[in-house]
């Protein structure tokens, strides 16, 4: 039976291994009787009991020895056994310690090749044999759980195991687990009860291969180099299990021979030779682990070059998985981006929207426009035809208009030939608040044209006139006016006209010729119905200018009423080179073009400013010259290419005055001189003298175009009505009332006449 404890001397040769088999520190490996005493069956039969041995099966009678040591084994699964506090915990024992095949520990126990050593080297006692058998029992209980703990480290514990790469001792050897873990399965292929750990560690080789093949997926690795340690991994596998039925049939074959044929102690031949087998299969054994050493060698540094390779692929790893955070974040802001593009996407669609509605509505509306642009269209070319006929119309009736107011001047013109051309109007004004005390003449309206005076004297003297018109002393100025107007027109029509003012002094000349200006006189009024009229004529195609100069004689000198320098010009009255003589200019006198009424009336005042006045008898602001103001008017008419120039002398009188009563009596003197020449000139042109004294004065010479030949003149004789007028009063109406009865020849228009040549 076992004789572990045996006194037989070992021979000489036979010597502790060293080397790679040697075990560090307090390690110590398993004898061989107690790997015989390992369970074969299950770990169920620890449970069980002890095995029974030879002896006990042969004779009955239990060696105490063994039956300590069986009952040492089948303790270490009782519930009440207690480990000794010195025997080392083979459970921390790398995995390295399970590699070892029992049948080898064995075969080194029987022959006492490796004996357990303390740590001081002395032989350990019945007791650490004891626990060496326990110990080996836990190992081979460990080995299960090792198996699955190996594989489990064989990724997670690499360092250890590149610092254990070259080291054979049994503590290097230990914490080379993952080489180990085929082999380890490989050695348990034998017993049934431990098949399942192997097929579990296969399964576990199965899953390392496909975790490298997982591994292939995500981390570019080389084909080569997967395929090699699955490859190296299952080789291991193989050789493991192609060793382990050898190394249990040699432990099974000694066992069986120990089991079978006992060996006497004495028989030291037998127990050599037998001993000599054993150290044959260590041998062999020994050269097997070399192989397998040296395999797992090469798998270390496929191990190693698959953990380089796998820092390479964790640095790829980092790289990619810095690519992937940097696509992440790339990715998300193109998300935000999508996001905010998707918004304003949303919005231009919106907008887009309303831009169609707008679109549709504007298409709607413009297809209605041009619907009504057709129709305008239409309606245009129907008008534009009938604007051509209107046209043609218009340019008939324009004919026709032209011919029409030719015959109305032409008619105008009669009726003022009718009524004859020197007209005289009388009018009497009436007295002034501040004239009350004064006496009246005996004024008696027989009709429109005649009165009859009658002196207040007490003498009844009563004398009756006649006149182209009489106006009584509350006639108003529009009176007045609607019967100046006709003379007006006839100067638009190319006649010349002279309106003038004669009488006493303070008898009313100037109110009838400018007016006051709240109630105005011929002058203004004539001014506006001028402008009013070359607006209307404008229809009948004729355009006019209008020139204005405005003459002052005073003391038979011409003074021109415009010019405002304060110097004395020459301005002498000359005879135009005409045909008739009759047309007359004055030299260096300012005519300006008028285009407003406006500027006519400032004209106006100005002159009326530079008028000499002065207090008389008769009026206390009394005009001590004689006003010329002329108007000439020139038409043309583009279409039919003619021209008419007509002219209005509307002349504000000096008046005249009782030299008994005059204080200045040069000034009187000429004044009435110069009314006396008027007088004489007048009277000429009615008694149809050959000799008509025009250069006597310079009124006359100056009025000489408008009073006789081509001209219209109308001659107001103001009259006041108060009795110590009475004699200048008759005088006046004598006059005029001969004036009215002269009979002047018929006038002629005038044409394209030069404005220079006109006066
Ligand atoms: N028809 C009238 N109605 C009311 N007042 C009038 C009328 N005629 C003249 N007068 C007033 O009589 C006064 C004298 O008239 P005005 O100055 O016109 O006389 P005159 O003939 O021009 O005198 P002179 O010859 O001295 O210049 C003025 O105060 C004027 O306002």
């Amino acid at each position: 039976m076992f004789t572990m404890d045996s006194k037989i001397p070992k021979p000489s040769y036979l010597k502790k291994p060293t080397g790679p088999m040697s075990l560090p520190g307090n390690a110590r490996l398993p004898l061989s009787r107690d790997l015989l005493n390992l369970p074969t069956a299950n770990s169920t039969m620890f449970a069980k009991g002890r095995a029974a041995s030879p002896e006990q099966r042969s004779n009955g009678v239990p060696n105490r020895a063994k039956l300590r040591r069986s009952r040492s084994t089948s303790d270490l699964n009782r519930p009440d056994f207690h480990r000794p506090k010195h025997v080392i915990k083979l459970a921390t024992i790398p995995s390295r310690m399970g590699n070892i095949n029992a049948a080898t520990i064995a075969m080194m126990a029987s022959s006492e090749l490796v004996r357990p050593v303390n740590g001081d080297g002395s032989k350990s006692g019945a007791h650490l044999l004891r626990r060496s058998r326990s110990a080996c029992d836990i190992a081979m209980k460990s080995n299960v759980s090792l198996a699955s703990s190996t594989c489990s480290s064989t990724v997670s514990v690499p360092k250890s195991l590149a610092g254990m790469k070259r080291q054979p001792t049994m503590a290097a050897v230990t914490t080379t687990r993952a080489p180990v873990v085929p082999a380890k399965v490989a050695k348990f292929e034998t017993n049934p009860a431990r098949q399942g750990t192997a097929s579990a560690a296969s399964s576990v080789v199965q899953k390392g291969a496909a975790t490298m093949a997982t591994t292939k997926k995500a981390v570019p690795l080389t084909k080569s180099t997967v395929g090699t340690k699955v490859t190296s991994a299952a080789s291991v596998a193989r050789m493991d299990s192609a060793n382990a039925p050898k190394a249990n049939g040699a432990a099974g074959k000694t066992n069986a021979k120990t089991m079978s044929k006992r060996i006497p102690p004495y028989d030291y031949k037998a127990r050599f030779a037998n001993l000599q087998e054993k150290h044959k299969a260590l041998v062999e054994k020994y050269e097997r682990l070399q192989e397998n050493n040296a395999s797992r060698e090469t798998l270390l540094e496929q191990y190693q070059d698959c953990v380089t390779e796998l820092e390479a692929l964790k640095c790829q790893h980092q790289a990619v998985a810095s690519d992937l955070k940097s696509t992440t974040e790339e990715n998300r802001d193109l998300k935000q981006t999508s996001a905010k593009l998707s918004a304003a996407l949303q919005e231009s669609e919106a907008e887009l929207a309303q831009y169609r509605e707008k679109f549709n509505a504007t298409n709607t509306e413009n297809l209605e426009l041009k619907k009504q642009l057709r129709e305008l269209e239409e309606r245009a070319a129907f008008l534009e035809e009938e604007n051509v006929t209107l046209q043609h119309t218009n340019t008939r009736n324009a004919e026709l208009l032209f011919q029409a107011n030719i015959e109305r001047k032409d008619l105008h013109n009669m009726v003022m030939d009718l009524r004859g051309n020197i007209r005289v109007f009388c009018r009497v004004r009436p007295p002034l608040s501040s004239e009350a005390h004064r006496i009246e003449c005996g004024w008696k309206y027989l009709d429109e044209q005649s009165l009859e005076l009658a002196a207040m004297d007490g003498t009844n003297k009563r004398i009756d006139f006649s006149f182209d018109h009489v106006f009584h002393s509350r006639t108003t100025q529009q009176d007045i006016f609607d019967n100046v107007s006709p003379l007006i027109q006839s100067a638009l029509d190319g006649y010349n006209v002279c309106i003038f003012a004669y009488g006493q002094t303070g008898s009313g000349k100037t109110y009838t010729m400018d007016g006051v200006p709240d109630d105005l006189g011929v002058i203004p009024r004539t001014v506006d119905l001028i402008f009013n009229a070359i607006n209307d004529y404008k229809r009948f195609g004729w355009e006019y200018e209008i020139h204005v100069n405005f003459l002052e004689i005073y003391n038979e000198i011409l003074y021109d009423l415009l010019d405002t320098s304060g110097t004395t010009k020459d301005l002498e009255i000359r005879m135009a080179n005409a045909k008739n003589k009759t047309e007359v200019y004055v030299s260096n006198i300012i005519e300006e073009k008028v285009e407003s009424t406006g500027r006519l009336h400032q004209l106006m005042a100005i002159a009326k400013m530079n008028r000499a006045t002065a207090a008389t008898a008769g009026n206390e602001r009394s005009s001590r010259s004689h006003a010329v103001t002329k108007i000439t008017l020139i038409g043309t008419h583009r279409e039919k290419g003619e021209t008419c120039v007509g002219s209005v002398n509307l002349v504000d009188l000096a008046g005249s005055e009782s030299p008994k009563t005059s204080t200045r009596m040069d000034e009187t003197k000429n004044i009435n001189r110069s009314l006396s020449e008027l007088s004489n000139v007048i009277l000429a042109l009615v008694q149809r003298n050959e000799h008509i004294p025009y250069r006597n004065s310079k009124l006359t010479h100056l009025l000489m175009p408008s009073l006789g030949g081509n001209s219209k003149t109308l001659m107001f004789v103001n009259v006041a009505p108060f009795q110590d007028c009475f004699t200048e009063t008759v005088k006046s109406l004598r006059f005029a009332s001969q004036v009215n009865s002269c009979k002047m020849q018929k006038v002629r228009k005038n044409k394209m006449l030069n404005s220079s040549s006109i006066i």
